[in-house]
Formats: structure tokens, sequence, C-alpha cells
């Protein structure tokens, strides 16, 4: 898009996405740039949570924070941002205190009329744009950049129960008594969520994950009736546009925690995460899953200490390489879920560098 950017020097995490068995496996993590490291928690001393989202220059920043101190061991930068930037967008407030908090959640269909029929993408979110635009640049081709976005189901639920829920009453209420409403909202989310991720594309980002942090609280019927055709929508649609635009395609990954794997797979997406909970021989031998995998160890064990974090890397990487002979498809580390404030960040190093080892020829 008239960009000029550097070019890419590591694209190991691109070839595993795409599909191909790389000579290690290349590693990120989720939420590696955040609480637990220091230089993080400076940043955050002076600036407010969605502030630092809405300027480039810090979000940038803190983006490329892991990349500087773990140069050469971590092989994907992901944009700094959160899911929650899409209800913003529709025009919901939403705080960071410190865990996310709506004031106003929607409690009845008749709250929908609150929501814009129409969003400019480019002038709700075009912060976002040139986050991404700004941090490929400062990035210097070293890795590529990971855009992302929530999923409709997990957003929905966040917009109903006005943040994190753990019985999940009211957004299951809307699910059971009122479907219909429920499904035009999710549709009416993924076609924001479309633009923006093809927004994110436009800007710089080199490959795209959809987060749907709560699809293991649906049963598999209600993960198929309610979160698939939207999940579908979102790939199919996202490709469409940049097919239709001429701009290369981008590999696509979908974490849908704790979902059924052979649920996920149906849904068009070149990679999907596991959660620590799902076994990857499992996932390729009993769910005909034959995408690529991103995954999946545990978060905690990175409070093992040492020893530990060897032995259940190694472990893993036995389980994946074991798992891959079978799917033949690539497979990009990572953590199960988002890692912890508690976390030592010359244990995380330490984390890196077994998959370097221990992945290696996998
Ligand atoms: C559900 C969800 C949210 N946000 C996100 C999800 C999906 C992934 C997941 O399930 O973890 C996604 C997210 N949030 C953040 C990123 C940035 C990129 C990255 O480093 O991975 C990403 C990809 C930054 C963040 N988003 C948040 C933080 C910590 C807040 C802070 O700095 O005060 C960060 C670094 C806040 C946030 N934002 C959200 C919650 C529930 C919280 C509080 C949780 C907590 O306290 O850990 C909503």
């Amino acid at each position: 898009m008239g960009h000029d950017f550097p070019p890419l020097k590591n694209d190991l995490l691109l070839r595993a996405a795409w599909g191909e068995q790389t000579d290690r496996a290349p590693v990120w993590v989720m939420r590696q740039a955040g609480r637990y490291l220091p230089e993080f928690r400076k940043v955050r001393e002076d600036h407010e949570f969605f502030e630092i989202c809405r300027t480039p220059e810090l979000a940038t920043e803190i983006t490329v924070q892991p990349i500087r101190r773990y140069t050469g061991l971590i092989d994907a930068a992901i944009i700094f941002s959160d899911i929650l930037v899409i209800p913003q967008a529709l025009g919901m407030e939403v705080l960071m205190q410190p865990g996310p908090v709506f004031p106003h959640p929607l409690d009845t269909p008749a709250d929908l009329a609150r929501l814009p029929d129409k969003v400019d993408v480019d002038e709700a979110l075009g912060y976002v744009f040139d986050a991404i635009t700004m941090t490929r640049k400062k990035l210097e081709g070293e890795v590529p950049l990971i855009g992302f976005c929530g999923a409709p189901w997990t957003l929905m639920m966040y917009m109903i129960e006005g943040g994190g829920s753990k019985t999940l009453q009211k957004s299951k209420t809307w699910l059971f008594k009122y479907p219909d409403e429920s499904k035009a909202l999710l549709r009416r989310l993924a076609d924001v969520c479309v633009e923006f991720l093809v927004g994110q594309v436009k800007a710089g980002a080199q490959l795209l994950q959809i987060f749907d942090s709560n699809a293991g609280d649906l049963s598999p019927y209600d993960f198929e009736t309610f979160s698939i055709p939207v999940l579908r929508q979102m790939s199919s649609g996202v490709r469409d546009r940049l097919a239709s635009l001429g701009i290369a395609q981008v590999p696509l990954t979908l974490f849908a925690k704790g979902a059924s794997p052979s649920f996920a797979a149906r849904c068009g997406y070149d990679v999907i995460g596991l959660s620590w909970t799902q076994d990857p021989l499992d996932v390729v031998n009993n769910h005909g899953v034959d995408a690529a995998l991103q995954g999946n160890l545990d978060p905690t064990v990175l409070y093992g200490g040492r020893e530990a974090i060897e032995r259940e890397v190694e472990r893993m990487c036995k389980t994946f390489r074991s798992a891959r002979g079978g799917v033949t498809k690539g497979w990009i580390a990572n953590l199960g879920h988002g890692i912890t404030p508690g976390v030592d960040p010359e244990d995380l190093k330490w984390f890196f560098e077994c998959i370097h080892k221990y992945s290696a020829h996998a």
C-alpha cells in the first residue's frame, strides 16, 4: 500500500504458518509485551493502558521491547493493542482497572440501538494502523509483525457481561433467550473485524491471529451454532477482500481457547492455536486437523524453575514432533495462553533457548 518496509530477515514464522516443516520451530508468546517486563511497567507508570494503545509511538515502543530483549531468540512481534478496541470503536466505553470494565454494558437487545449502524474503521481504529506501520519500520525486518482482533463471541461476552465473568450468566442468557439478536450482533461484529483485519494488513501486519478466548465456555453445539459461522465469515471475508484489493494473502491463525479442535479446524484458518489442555497428538490423530499448529506450554510451567522448563519444553517438542509426523504441517512454539505478570524475564529467555535447542530438526 505504498509502504516501503525493510526486507524481512527472519521468515521462520511465516513459513511454518503456511504449513512448512521448518528446521526449528519459530517461537513467540502471547502477551509477550506485558507486565512481566520491567521496561513495560516503567512506561505504564506514566501512561494509562488505552492511552498507550492509542499513541502509535508508545505502542511501537512496547511492541519492540521483547524483540530488543530477546534478540535472536524470538521470531515474531505482535502489535500492542487489545481486543476491546472494537467495542470502543462501536462507541462503548471500556476502562482498564486493572481488568476491563464496561460502565454501560449491553443489557437487553433494546440496547443494540446504541451501537452505530456503520463504523468508519479507518477513522475509529486508524491509530492501530498507524502503530502497525510505525512498528514495521522500527523492526527493520528483524521479525514479522502479527496483527490481531477478538472473535465475535468473545467480544460479545465482554460487551454484555461488562468485563470478565466466571459464570457468563448474562451473555449466555442472550444466547438462549435471544438467539436471533445474538446472531445478528455476532455478524455485525464479524463485519467490523474483517474490515479491521484487512486494514491491519494494509498497514503492514504479516500474519493475523483471531482470539476466541471464551470459545471453551460454549458447548460444542453452541460453538457450532454461534461461533463457527462468524469465524468462517471472517476467514473467507479477509481472504476475499485482500484478493479483490490485489493485496498478498497473509496466514490466518485461530486461537479458539478450549474449543474442540475438530470444530476449530472447520473454520478455514491456516494455523490452529492450542491451549495447554489440548494434546497435539490427539488433535492430529483424532480430530482430523490438517493445519499448522501453535502452542501450547502451560504458562505456569514458567514458574517451575529452569529444570522444569527444560523438561517440559523437551517433552512438548517430542509431542509436536510425533504429531507433525501425522500432519506434515508446520509448528509454531508458544504458550497455551498469555504469559502472566509474575514470570521472571530470565526464565522466559530460558524457555526460548530450550525451544531453539529441542525443536531443532524436529
Ligand atoms: C481476552 C483478551 C483481552 N485482550 C486480549 C485478549 C485475548 C487473549 C487472552 O485471552 O488473553 C488480547 C491482548 N491483550 C494485549 C495484547 C497485546 C499483544 C501481546 O503482547 O500479546 C493482546 C493480543 C495487551 C494487554 N491487555 C491487557 C494487558 C495488561 C493490562 C495492563 O497493562 O494494565 C496487556 C499487556 C489487559 C486486558 N485485556 C483483556 C483482559 C481480560 C485484560 C486484563 C487481563 C490481565 O490483567 O492480564 C481483554
